[in-house]
């Protein structure tokens, strides 16, 4: 009797507290909008197999700020630019969602994309020194790029006239090979089997967790009892198994570190944790070998697919359009004579190539819901209490289609990034393709850099049109996963001169 009391004076408490805290978060603050949901599951059972194209409905319902609910976890999504600007320039907004066994090292938020609070900042900051330092947005890097497109332009002449086989393919291995020789100076050769691997085995089982409606996101207790059916058993698998690639990497580093020549990324580090002493800092001990494997993992996975799923949207929207391949080529061909390669100091004179890679970047949307960010604690925002822990998804597509700010979104037209009378370029603030504020892509440069040597070298010397032996790829249609891809296609390549 006496324990059952005890136990109603607590539920009591604890209800009170609750009810209080909440009834003080809202005074004076509006009710944020929002689809109803169901006790327990939220809004999950509406989401359906595309959770986008269902935000975009809610976000024409609702308009630019709503709230959803993930199961029992809170989420608000923005549909204005101005908005996420605003909020994702706010340290209060700057934090990462939790996904329980998501991470490298299960259950330790390490790496870039994942870390927060003083363990992201300083090795953000070390990130983009080191990155820069080894040629990011320099000529070394410009040098390392166009090796790699020389590679790739060998083998589209190897199969001239003939279909290309997977294009995402080609242009994946030349990606990675570009980055990866900054990060650890390191060059795989085309079907080096354990890299064809890695990158097929984490595409797949990214895959199968967004086909089973991603429900191992918000109700991470699943993976208990259904390890397999929710995806998160062959993710953990795949994790596990790359985990131990980057690991090897590192170890192999530090083998044949030498402490004169610091050869890559993965020897700078070695060297901060070298001589690091205080054991308070992040780049102490054993855990910052962990931090720099998950680093090295978020570079390759954040700035990978990324970059060589952007590519094949552009070429698929090139063969799809000739005229706009006729025009992106006859730019090329004013600006360099076609007697040379282009390159990065090209820029300024290409204003429709700019616009071209910017509408490639608006219409392809490729991470269509955003990285989510995580409220570090509660703020108020706009008139709204946003509580402490909400996530906050900035809604991309929506962004990117929204017929209120682009008038004809679904037209793929270059033009609407350049000034009227076509000559100069005009960088749109609406456009959000690499977020912005605090945690904004920390490859962004890189990313343009390739996508633009990349496109204008080999548009300059092919024309490129589907394989007509092949089912041509639509411009839209892509398979539910967290970066939007287009149907598998292949191309044939004609030599232009
Ligand atoms: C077209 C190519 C790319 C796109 C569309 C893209 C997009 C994004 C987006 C939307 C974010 C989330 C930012 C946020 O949370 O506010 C992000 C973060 C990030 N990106 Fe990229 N990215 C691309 C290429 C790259 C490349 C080439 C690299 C590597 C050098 C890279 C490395 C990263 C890292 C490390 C983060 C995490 C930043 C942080 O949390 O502080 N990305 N990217």
């Amino acid at each position: 009797m006496f324990s059952l009391t005890l136990v109603w004076i607590f539920v009591v408490t604890v209800g009170v507290v609750w009810y209080m805290t909440k009834k003080k978060e809202k005074r004076g603050q509006k009710e944020i909008p929002g689809p109803k949901g169901l006790p327990l599951i939220g809004n999950i059972h509406q989401l359906g197999k595309f959770m986008h194209l269902k935000f975009n409905e809610w976000s024409e319902e609702f308009g630019d700020i709503y709230k959803v609910k993930m199961a029992t976890q809170q989420a608000v999504v923005i549909s204005n630019p101005k908005m996420v600007k605003e909020m994702f320039f706010n340290d209060a907004f700057a934090g990462r969602p939790h996904f329980d066994g998501f991470d490298i090292y299960e259950e330790h938020q390490l790496g870039i994309v994942n870390s927060e609070g003083e363990l992201w900042e300083v090795h953000r900051r070390f990130l983009l020194r080191q990155l820069r330092d080894f040629g990011f947005g320099k000529s070394a890097m410009e040098n390392l790029i166009l090796e790699e497109l020389n590679e790739v332009i060998k083998r589209f002449q190897a199969t001239e006239g003939k279909p290309t086989g997977s294009m995402k393919e080609t242009l994946s291995l030349a990606v990675i090979n570009a980055l990866w020789s900054v990060v650890s100076c390191q060059r795989f050769q085309h079907d080096d089997p354990q890299l064809m691997k890695l990158v097929n085995n984490t595409s797949k089982a990214v895959q199968d967790i967004f086909e089973k409606g991603g429900l191992i996101a918000f109700i991470p207790w699943l993976r208990h009892i259904m390890p397999e059916m929710s995806g998160y058993k062959g993710f953990r698998e795949t994790m596990d198994e790359n985990r131990k690639w980057f690991e090897e990497i590192v170890e192999e580093h530090k083998k044949t570190y030498q402490e004169d020549n610091l050869r890559d990324f993965i020897d700078v580090y070695l060297a901060e944790v070298k001589k690091t002493t205080d054991s308070n800092s992040v780049f102490y001990g054993s855990m910052a070998e962990k931090q720099l494997v998950a680093t090295i993992a978020d570079l390759f996975f954040a700035g990978t697919d990324t970059t060589s799923t952007t590519l094949s949207w552009a070429v698929l929207y090139l063969c799809k359009i000739p005229q706009v391949q006729k025009k992106f080529q006859e730019e090329i061909g004013t600006v360099t004579g076609n007697s040379r390669l282009v390159s990065v100091a090209d820029r300024p004179t290409m204003p429709y190539t700019l616009a071209l890679i910017d509408e490639v970047l608006r219409y392809s949307s490729i991470v269509p819901n955003g990285v989510q960010h995580r409220a570090t604690t509660g703020k108020e925002f706009q008139g709204y209490y946003i509580p402490k822990d909400t996530w906050i998804m900035p809604n991309m597509h929506y962004m990117h289609h929204n017929p209120k700010v682009w008038g004809d979104p679904t037209n793929f037209r270059p033009e609407r990034f350049l000034s009227e009378d076509g000559k100069t370029y005009k960088k749109s603030e609406n456009l959000l393709a690499f977020q912005i504020g605090r945690r904004q892509c920390v490859g962004e440069t890189l990313a343009r850099d390739t996508v633009f040597l990349f496109l204008t070298n080999i548009f300059q010397k092919f024309d490129i049109s589907f394989d007509p032996n092949s089912p041509e790829p639509s411009m839209t249609e892509t398979a539910p996963n967290f970066l939007l891809n287009p149907q598998p296609f292949s191309v044939i390549m004609k030599s232009r001169f």
